[in-house]
């Protein structure tokens, strides 16, 4: 893969920041990268791991000269950092992030940028429970999907820029408005993560089960929900309070459904319980096929771990409609 940038400053080198800087580096994407932490533990780590030309904690030394930014801080902190490193961005500097929420983002940092700037906001659909520049590895986004979601009229060599970078680290880059990607982030991700949050902590709280035994006999999915709930508590707070509207509408058809579910096994309606079960069976196994042809599709690339080009595919995020309920209206 030839270069992307001559100069990427990463803000924010943890999970995110430090795999983009290994990635970038592994794939000889960027010839200079900056990284730059408000942490200077963070920084520390950076320059141990040798994972940046630079590494500072001055944004405003740090952005200087670059010619793609990317924040990769909390969502929560994304608006204060675009205001700070503004004024001293190059002009023609493309400025992108990497948040789980997007149209928060857009609005907190739209006002800061200047005519001279453009922000192409980006979302990775990759990542781990574990947080810091240690928990990155350069493949992360490896085969994954990246959402981009340029504002209408964003000038084209922008968005071209931000997409080479992701499909230079393996990603398979998807466009689509903020709104939408917010809806569809609000019931694949983020309304999961919630529901892993709370199972974990009805559990704790259970005074019949003691504290050892929710661990002893920790077996298959709430083994699987705990890993998720151990992810960062700051980052997921800031996308509950920024993803709010779309969350509670996921929410609230996942209560009608989840109370559905209880009166189908208070009442002994055991075939409403099968077709159900039946149902989602059938969407599990079409997650996995659809995984494994992707897989083979990339299996012939030149360099592994990067595809040579966008795919869209329609299917693969869920078409998500407002409006409707599994359940039917008042049922
Ligand atoms: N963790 C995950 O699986 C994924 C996270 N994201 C998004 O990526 C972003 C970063 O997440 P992670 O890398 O997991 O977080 P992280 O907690 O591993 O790293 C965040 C880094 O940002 C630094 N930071 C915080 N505020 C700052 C500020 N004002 N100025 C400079 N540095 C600051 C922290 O010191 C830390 O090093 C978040 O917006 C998150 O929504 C996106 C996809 C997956
Ligand atoms: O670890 C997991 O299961 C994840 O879901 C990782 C993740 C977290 C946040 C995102 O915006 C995207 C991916």
């Amino acid at each position: 893969m030839s270069e992307v940038v001559e100069r990427i400053a990463i803000v924010g080198l943890g999970l995110i920041g430090s795999s983009i800087a290994r990635g970038a580096r592994t794939y000889g994407l960027a010839r200079t990268i900056v990284a730059i932490d408000r942490d200077p533990a963070v920084i520390e780590r950076v320059r141990a791991l040798g994972l940046a030309e630079t590494a500072t904690c001055d944004p405003v030394e740090g952005v200087r000269d670059a010619d793609l930014v990317i924040l990769c801080v909390p969502v929560g902190a994304i608006g204060a950092v675009a205001e700070a490193i503004a004024p001293h961005l190059k002009p023609g500097a493309v400025v992108s992030d990497v948040g789980s929420v997007k149209a928060a983002v857009v609005a907190a940092v739209a006002p800061h940028l200047s005519d001279a700037n453009t922000f192409v906001p980006a979302h990775p659909v990759a990542g781990t429970e574990y947080s810091g520049p240690d928990s990155g590895f350069a493949t992360l986004f490896s085969n994954r999907w990246c959402i981009l979601t340029p504002p209408e009229g964003a000038e084209a060599s922008a968005v071209e820029r931000v997409r080479s970078l992701w499909q230079g680290l393996g990603a398979i880059v998807e466009t689509m408005t903020p709104e939408h990607h917010d809806l569809v982030l609000a019931i694949t991700s983020h309304v999961p993560h919630l529901i892993a949050y709370n199972i974990v902590g009805t559990a704790a709280d259970l005074e019949e089960v003691t504290q050892s035994e929710v661990i002893k006999f920790s077996a298959g999915g709430f083994r699987d929900f705990t890993r998720i709930a151990a992810s960062d508590p700051t980052m997921w707070r800031d996308i509950f309070l920024t993803n709010r509207d779309a969350v509670l509408e996921m929410l609230g058809r996942f209560n009608e459904d989840l109370s559905a579910l209880s009166r189908a096994i208070r009442w002994g309606d055991g075939e409403a319980l099968h077709e159900l079960f039946t149902r989602t069976r059938t969407i599990r196994r079409g997650i996995v096929a659809m995984g494994q042809e992707t897989a083979e599709a990339d299996f012939g690339r030149a360099r592994g771990g990067a595809p040579s080009g966008s795919v869209r595919s329609e299917s693969a995020l869920p078409d998500v409609a407002v409006g409707t309920s599994r359940h039917g209206a008042g049922s």
